[in-house]
């Protein structure tokens, strides 16, 4: 094909995967096999991971064509390993039909009824582990994030928010967001077969907690409680949406894994760039603690609350435009296309290259300064990509950003925060852009806080 995009699809059979899998051992992650072909290549190259053509692009008109999506000639595809892990019946692989019943049920857990429950929620659960700082003391941010995001999530999800059964969920979820990049091969103690056990292992528990529920007529204020009543309902009434159990606990685990490992990660960077920024630092802390003047001692955060705080929404977004947590976002060509003057063949996948996007000068001003200020202008279309965007744009957005500011707030109005290692290597086997030292910080309370917490 003469129009075909540059690139190379290495080895017969083997594609590339190789160097692929080699840029996931390497310091520098699994992104830089991407970028090093951007740089060789342009703004859109082709080559073969895992038996797959994969086209990576990364121009705001080509994110804009692929995400929107209205030719209709692309879908969402994950690769065939993380599909197992998380389950046919998940969001992440529903078909476009059946995606919008998902979305419209799972789209209970983030009305703002129950976002607002959630914030006062999480802010408690952060008041609580910031206590336990000491004067200094080196705190890892990424520990303590995943913690705290990860007993928010599940108490929201499914009530769980202490004890042995919790320790072990998260031990499982973690061995399944490490298998998600493995080789799918399941011979006995690889990587892949060791997340296929844990994935076992929280489909039976969730089955334990729903039949508990169903059977023992025990009750809790969640989403899982919410799921359940609406299957109930929906024997009265036939058009009621609902979905079947298989559907319940893939989506529970599903959001499991999308929003507690990407916030903590998200959680981590930002502290990192503020504590690498003591300009954007002040500009914040003035701002908090003005904030915290306003609202009794005491007191958790509200919804409300959230939307007063303009530099700090700021700085949540410049902290995940530069992280790129997720960095790209995979989809099936459906027909033949033509892209960028390239010509895409049915069966490919194409991925928006998010962090490219990010870090592009023509899209963003230096673009590797850390400047929340550069959102005081409405930003260019598609060129903040870190929720994605269109049908599939991310469902736990305004959780997701719930729980940063949140942070944020009890952070920079308690603590000053000094960081010991500024390495910014990114964890192995990651799925998601996550510091390897998870930012080890020096905390000191600050002298006269005026938000005890
Ligand atoms: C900072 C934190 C987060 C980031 C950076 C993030 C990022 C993203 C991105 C980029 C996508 C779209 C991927 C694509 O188009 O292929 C996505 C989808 C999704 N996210 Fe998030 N996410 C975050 C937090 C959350 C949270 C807290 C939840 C829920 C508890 C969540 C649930 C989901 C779900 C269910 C989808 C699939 C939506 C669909 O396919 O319709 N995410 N996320």
């Amino acid at each position: 094909m003469s129009d075909a995009p540059p690139g190379s699809c290495g080895l017969p059979l083997l594609g590339e995967t190789v160097q692929f899998m080699a840029a996931i051992h390497r310091g520098r992650g699994f992104y830089d096999f991407v970028q090093s072909r951007r740089l060789r290549y342009g703004n859109c190259f082709k080559t073969n991971i895992f038996g797959i053509t994969q086209v990576f692009l990364s121009s705001t008109a080509s994110a804009k064509m692929i995400l929107n999506n209205e030719s209709g000639k692309f879908t969402k595809r994950y690769i065939r390993s993380i599909a197992e892990l998380v389950g046919d019946h998940s969001i992440l692989c529903a078909s476009q039909q059946h995606h919008k019943l998902l979305r419209t049920c799972l789209g209970n857990l983030f009305s703002t009824a129950s976002l607002s429950k959630f914030t006062r929620q999480f802010d408690e659960s952060v008041v609580q582990s910031l206590e336990g700082w000491g004067d200094g003391d080196i705190v890892i941010i990424l520990n303590e994030a995943l913690e705290i995001t990860f007993k928010a999530i599940c108490g929201i999800l499914i009530g769980l928010e202490d004890g042995d059964e919790l320790k072990t969920l998260q031990k499982d979820i973690d061995c399944i967001c490490k298998a998600m990049l493995a080789l799918p091969l399941r011979l006995p103690w690889t990587r892949f077969r060791r997340g296929l056990q844990a994935r076992e292992r929280i489909m039976r528990t969730l089955e334990t907690i729903t039949s508990e529920r169903r059977h023992r007529g025990i009750s809790q204020d969640d989403f899982l409680q919410h799921l359940l009543a609406l299957i109930e309902k929906a024997y009265c009434d036939v058009d009621l949406p609902r979905l079947t159990d298989g559907e319940i606990k893939d989506n529970i685990l599903t959001m499991i894994i999308a929003g507690q490992d990407t916030t903590a990660s998200a959680i981590t960077w930002m502290v990192k760039y503020l504590g690498e920024n003591q300009k954007a630092l002040d500009i914040l802390r003035a701002e908090q603690l003005h904030f915290a003047k306003r609202i009794s001692p005491g007191s958790r955060l509200s919804l409300e609350d959230l939307s007063q705080m303009p530099y700090a929404s700021k700085v949540v977004k410049e902290s995940l435009r530069m992280a790129s947590i997720v960095p790209w976002f995979p989809r099936l060509v459906l027909q033949d296309s033509k892209i960028e003057g390239y010509q895409l063949k049915r069966g490919w996948t194409v991925n928006v290259d998010a962090r490219s996007i990010h870090l592009d000068p023509s899209v963003h001003t230096n673009p590797h300064e850390f400047n929340p200020s550069r959102f005081d202008d409405e930003s260019k279309p598609y060129s903040f990509l870190a929720f994605g965007m269109g049908a599939r744009t991310c469902l736990g957005t305004n959780m997701a950003r719930a729980m940063m500011l949140v942070f944020l707030h009890r952070l920079v109005t308690s603590y000053e925060w000094e960081v010991m290692d500024s390495d910014s290597t990114l964890e192995k086997w990651a799925m998601f852009s996550r510091l390897k030292n998870g930012c080890p910080v020096m905390v000191k309370r600050l002298a006269d806080h005026t938000t005890p917490v």
